[in-house]
């Protein structure tokens, strides 16, 4: 049994905090006092997780101080984890807070995304905050939050350039109906978690639009390939996009109505207004700053990434997403691999 502390108390941080509770012992903490006071008093969280009962084991705080001395005073023989599991935005000024203590332990991030204005994914976002010396990883693949709630079979892949957290992380997390595989390729998993959101507010939109099954194994497809460009230019291994992290969660985020993103696409394609949309949601959908963060990045790098262009076209200049189909058709040829 380890010590675990959860920072973020949204949809994912409390299914992670509850399949973990079953074998660890596990502190939920969230920045919001009242709710987290609801949380405590209800043993659930009925903001972002309704109707998933918290184990009685479960330790729910808004206290910062509390939830960091939950995992910076463990006996020698074990190995605490710190889990940041807010949304890419909320990364750094999270880490900011930890800036300066001494007794960090493992820290390990489960966002998916590129941070916004800086174009960073998030390992670069931890080494700029907590430099190089905290070991650090990131855990990611697909994962609906309500299915891991609930217990259900679930894989994913750990991600870190130290091997003895990897394999901490393993011996940890894995076990149960989790199952957690090591790789060593942390842009790769970062890159692919990022830029599936985008394509499932692409194939949500498609589906919603009713332009039928075949174009949405050609977003799938097309979109595994503009990740695995992107992925590439960015130092990531080809390997790493055909596995969990990478055509995995892009499946599961693509056809599952459970994503938020692929819920961000159907609404598009009613014709809702973002702000609409995102109020209507009560949860990040990571796809919408990360399309265009992803955007600004591919340009710079010279990267052709013609999916993710069209769904920032829709969210963010105007462009009717019909219309965007259909220039999407309409492009030159080319050869498939290439
Ligand atoms: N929900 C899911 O099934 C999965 C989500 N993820 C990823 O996990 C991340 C979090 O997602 P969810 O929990 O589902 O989002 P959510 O929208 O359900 O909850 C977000 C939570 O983060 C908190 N938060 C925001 N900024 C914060 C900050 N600066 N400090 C502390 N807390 C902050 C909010 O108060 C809220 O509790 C996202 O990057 C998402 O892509 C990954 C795998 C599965
Ligand atoms: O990352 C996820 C599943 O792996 C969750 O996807 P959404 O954020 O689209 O709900």
């Amino acid at each position: 049994m380890n010590k675990i502390t959860v920072l973020g108390a949204g949809a994912w941080g409390t299914a992670v905090a509850i399949a973990l509770a079953a074998r660890h012992d596990v502190l939920l903490w969230g920045r919001n006092p009242a709710q987290m006071a609801a949380t405590a008093a209800a043993r659930e969280n009925t903001t972002y997780l309704p109707g998933q009962p918290l184990p009685d084991s479960l330790r729910v705080s808004a206290d910062f101080e509390q939830a960091l001395a939950h995992v910076e005073h463990a006996g020698a023989d074990e190995a605490p984890l710190l889990i940041a599991a807010c949304p890419v935005a909320g990364l750094r000024p999270l880490l900011e807070q930890l800036k300066g203590r001494t007794n960090i332990p493992n820290v390990v991030w489960l966002c998916k995304g590129f941070e916004y204005g800086t174009g960073l994914l998030p390992h670069q976002v931890v080494r700029e905050v907590l430099g190089d010396a905290i070991p650090a990883a990131v855990l990611s693949g697909p994962s609906f939050a309500q299915e891991v709630a609930r217990g259900l079979p679930c894989a994913l892949a750990v991600a870190s350039t130290s091997k003895a957290l990897r394999d901490s992380v393993v011996a940890t997390v894995h076990g149960g109906n989790l199952r957690v595989y090591a790789c060593d390729d942390v842009i790769g998993v970062e890159v692919g978690g990022a830029v599936k959101n985008v394509l499932a507010i692409a194939t949500g939109t498609a589906d919603g639009l009713g332009l039928g099954l075949n174009a949405r194994a050609a977003l799938i497809t097309r979109g595994l390939a503009e990740i695995t460009r992107l992925g590439l230019a960015l130092g990531g291994q080809a390997s790493t996009f055909m596995g969990l992290t990478g055509m995995g969660d892009l499946i599961l985020t693509c056809t599952g109505d459970l994503s938020r993103n692929r819920r961000v696409g159907l609404a598009l394609a009613q014709g809702k207004p973002l702000e609409t949309i995102v109020a209507e949601l009560g949860h990040v959908a990571e796809g919408v700053p990360c399309s265009k963060a992803v955007r600004d990045l591919a340009a710079r790098l010279g990267v052709d990434m013609p999916i993710t262009n069209a769904v920032a076209a829709v969210l963010f200049d105007g462009y009717d997403a019909a219309e965007m189909a259909k220039q999407l058709l309409a492009r030159d040829p080319r050869n498939e691999l290439a």
